[in-house]
């Protein structure tokens, strides 16, 4: 199994990619593309989360809750949002 990667440690990386934009990152794409294309994408896979969820049983539910959390932190770095922004709501 592939060594866990915690919801912080993804964060860092995200914005490690967003400041030094390596050639092939997914992130930078997204990033580039905007908030609107982002935020359809979070909606994509809360969407998606949903019907594994209800439909598809908790291993394809873990795999879109995991695109889920990806998408929203991209959001956030696009908002120009740190963690303590958001957790300071939790
Ligand atoms: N965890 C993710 C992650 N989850 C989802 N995605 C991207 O989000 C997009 C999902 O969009 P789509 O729904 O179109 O993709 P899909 O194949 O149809 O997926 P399904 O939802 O249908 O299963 C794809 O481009 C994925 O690459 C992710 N892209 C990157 N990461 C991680 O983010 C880090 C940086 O990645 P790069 O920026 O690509 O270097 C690395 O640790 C990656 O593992």
């Amino acid at each position: 199994m592939a060594a866990v990667k915690t919801f912080e440690e993804l964060f860092a990386e995200l914005r490690e990619k967003a400041a030094t934009r390596p050639e092939g990152s997914s992130t930078v794409v997204a990033l580039d593309r905007g908030v609107h294309f982002i935020g359809k994408k979070v909606v994509e896979e809360a969407a998606e989360s949903w019907m594994a969820a209800e439909h598809e049983g908790p291993e394809r539910a873990a795999e879109e809750i995991s695109q889920l959390l990806y998408q929203a932190q991209v959001l956030m770095i696009a908002t120009g949002l740190d963690l303590k922004d958001v957790y300071r709501h939790l």
